[in-house]
């Protein structure tokens, strides 16, 4: 195949191409955010219920149980853990938590630990709280002492940093409170709002897992789509996602009950995302709730003031005047007076589900938003087109989850898109499964638990024609980002991980490659035959030409480039090759990863492309 490259470029490549989708689906809690306690502030369950005491234990007797305190911590967080010593008791007595799936305990990292207490009846009582990390088997790792007594019934908070001895293999470690058993017998201590941080990136406060962060930075995401996803909606509009609710001490985040069967602490809120977008030079594509909650609630037009000016509202925190508004005065006086970088506002999240009110919602929304916020752009999300919306949308979600032959053969999905002004965002795509029919069926029915290489080399291909055509597709990411090994609501996910470490995959390596050489200009080129199996792009930037080939065939494909200038000898080949059904899994963290290395390059040059392979290639322009 002779592919033969033009010398102008088409269209400039947007900064904010490849991007990612956040939302809180075994992502967040647990995940991205650092705290490492689960189930830390008693948010949203019901006392006396086992739920309730969801990865707490007890220790050598202590008795605890989570109650509705007469005298709770804050509004917010009207459940404490009330913890009582029974008598006849010795050594140590207390309880611990779990985290979530275990907790890493790292020698090198100094934690942060955090809680309120109170006596519930005042008493001559004295003592030590002993505090800390130990093993499952009982072993301290760290630990720390603070004198308490009864002289008072007032909330006291409680602040140590704990540096462990030695590091621990495994990672079913426990966070641990204890009293001596004997001399605190028959005491009766409330406790609320514990919290067990790591470092953190950027060393932020409340901020992110340094490397879950790391790994997300590394791939030079220019967008970040938050907070949902299904994880917006609410499966009631009583419990959709709601800015306010999500900022400031968190005493006073009253967290929610999420749309993925578990309750989200809303300890990543607004400001948290909007800070991550800043540390790592994303621009935040922002939802606002739009009216449709999962479990089938449509607001009607006539009650959905209300809900406009929240969404109005939450544009503000982010981009309003301190000076004239009090939602950006929240944010000034939460450290960040000027506005963040906001372009992008969806409305709701794939209201293809509720397209016959969407009509009326969309333009209800749009007619307010627009005339408050001129310069911002409105995402859909129903279908291109379908129903007819008005105004008409200046940008459309498209989501699509399929198999890999899919992506492949649909690489020029975009290539005959109505040039009308409308611009793309691919909110979500990934190859999930292997059987056309059953597409979001189990693992024995062809669902992925993890991306597979060839699964990756069809969204190559699928990603070549959005960057051919990025001329409307303004941002794409995968989707969804993140899911924890041990519990997650969806596979396949572009990042693995549990409370030890992370796990790449494939597609992630696929999205880093792309996008850590995206170029910034398009250069057209012989189009790849639309139902082939071999897909390539050229870009340029200002030192290199770029070359993204996906071979989603089985076997390999010679390119025979043409080109209209001069570039240098060599040029490097970036390889990510492997068994087709081959993935990168905890028992086979590395079991595929991108190698790179020089290859032979110039006007005129040849470049083998293996079986199911996706190679980008950078040659030093002359
Ligand atoms: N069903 C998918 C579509 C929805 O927007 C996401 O929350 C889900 C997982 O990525």
């Amino acid at each position: 195949q002779t592919v033969t490259v033009s010398s102008s470029a088409s269209h400039a490549i947007p900064s904010t191409l490849w991007g990612l989708m956040f939302e809180d689906i075994s992502s967040g809690d647990g995940g991205l955010y650092g705290e490492l306690l689960q189930n830390r502030a008693f948010q949203q369950v019901v006392p006396g219920t086992p739920d309730a005491l969801n990865s707490w234990s007890s220790i050598n007797g202590g008795a605890i149980s989570v109650v509705s305190d007469n005298v709770p911590v804050s509004s917010a967080l009207p459940n404490s853990l009330r913890f009582n010593v029974p008598n006849g008791l010795s050594g140590p007595v207390g309880f611990a938590n779990s985290g979530f799936f275990g907790i890493k305990v790292d020698s090198s990292w100094t934690y942060k630990a955090s809680f309120h207490f109170r006596f519930p009846t005042r008493s001559s009582f004295r003592g030590n709280l002993v505090l800390g990390l130990r093993s499952s088997s009982g072993e301290t790792l760290a630990s720390a002492t603070v004198p308490i007594s009864a002289s008072s019934t007032s909330w006291r908070q409680v602040n140590v940093s704990l540096r462990p001895s030695s590091s621990a293999s495994s990672l079913s470690n426990q966070f641990f409170v204890t009293v001596d058993g004997n001399s605190a017998r028959g005491q009766t201590i409330n406790f609320a709002m514990f919290s067990l941080f790591p470092p953190t990136f950027k060393n932020r406060p409340n901020g992110m897992r340094i490397d879950i962060a790391t790994a997300l930075a590394g791939m030079k995401p220019g967008v970040f789509r938050f907070p949902g996803g299904n994880n917006l909606e609410g499966q009631t509009p009583a419990s959709r996602w709601q800015w306010n609710a999500t900022l400031g001490s968190l005493l006073d985040r009253p967290g929610r009950i999420g749309d993925w069967s578990y309750i989200n602490t809303d300890g990543l809120g607004l400001l948290e995302f909007l800070t991550f977008c800043e540390d790592t030079g994303m621009e935040p594509i922002m939802a606002v709730w739009s009216g449709f909650a999962l479990g089938g609630t449509s607001i009607a037009q006539d009650q959905l003031q209300p809900f406009i000016q929240q969404a109005i509202d939450q544009i503000d925190f982010v981009i309003g005047d301190p000076r004239t508004n009090a939602a950006a005065a929240r944010r000034a006086a939460l450290g960040h007076p000027s506005p963040f970088k906001l372009n992008f506002v969806e409305i709701g999240n794939e209201d293809f589900f509720a397209a016959d009110t969407y009509t009326h919602r969309w333009t209800t929304f749009v007619d307010a938003l627009q005339s408050t916020f001129p310069h911002l752009k409105f995402i859909a999300t129903s279908n291109i087109n379908d129903p007819i919306l008005t105004p008409k949308p200046q940008v459309y979600d498209h989501h699509v989850y399929q198999t890999p032959t899919f992506f492949a053969q649909n690489s020029f999905f975009y290539d005959d898109m109505a040039r009308d002004g409308t611009l793309y965002f691919e909110g979500e795509y990934a190859a999930i499964s292997t059987n056309p029919n059953d597409i979001f069926g189990t693992p024995a029915d062809g669902r992925l638990p993890f991306p597979t290489m060839q699964g990756s080399a069809g969204e190559a291909a699928y990603m070549i024609g959005m960057e051919r055509n990025s001329d409307i597709v303004f941002a794409a990411a995968y989707a969804p980002l993140l899911g924890h090994v041990s519990n997650s609501q969806w596979t396949p996910n572009l990042v693995g991980f549990d409370s030890g470490q992370v796990f790449k995959s494939t597609s992630y390596y696929v999205q880093q490659l792309f996008s850590l050489n995206k170029g910034t200009e398009y250069l057209p080129s012989t189009l790849p035959p639309r139902n082939g199996t071999v897909f390539w792009g050229v870009t340029r930037d200002r030192t290199n030409l770029i070359i993204k080939i996906s071979n989603t065939g089985s076997s390999s494909a010679t390119l025979n480039f043409v080109l209209p200038f001069n570039v240098a000898s060599t040029g490097i080949a970036h390889l990510l090759t492997g068994e087709a059904t081959t993935s990168n899994t905890p028992t086979s963290p590395k079991a595929i990863q991108p190698s790179s290395h020089f290859i032979r390059t110039g006007r005129r040059f040849s470049y083998a492309a293996p079986a199911v392979s996706v190679t980008v290639i950078t040659i030093v322009r002359e």
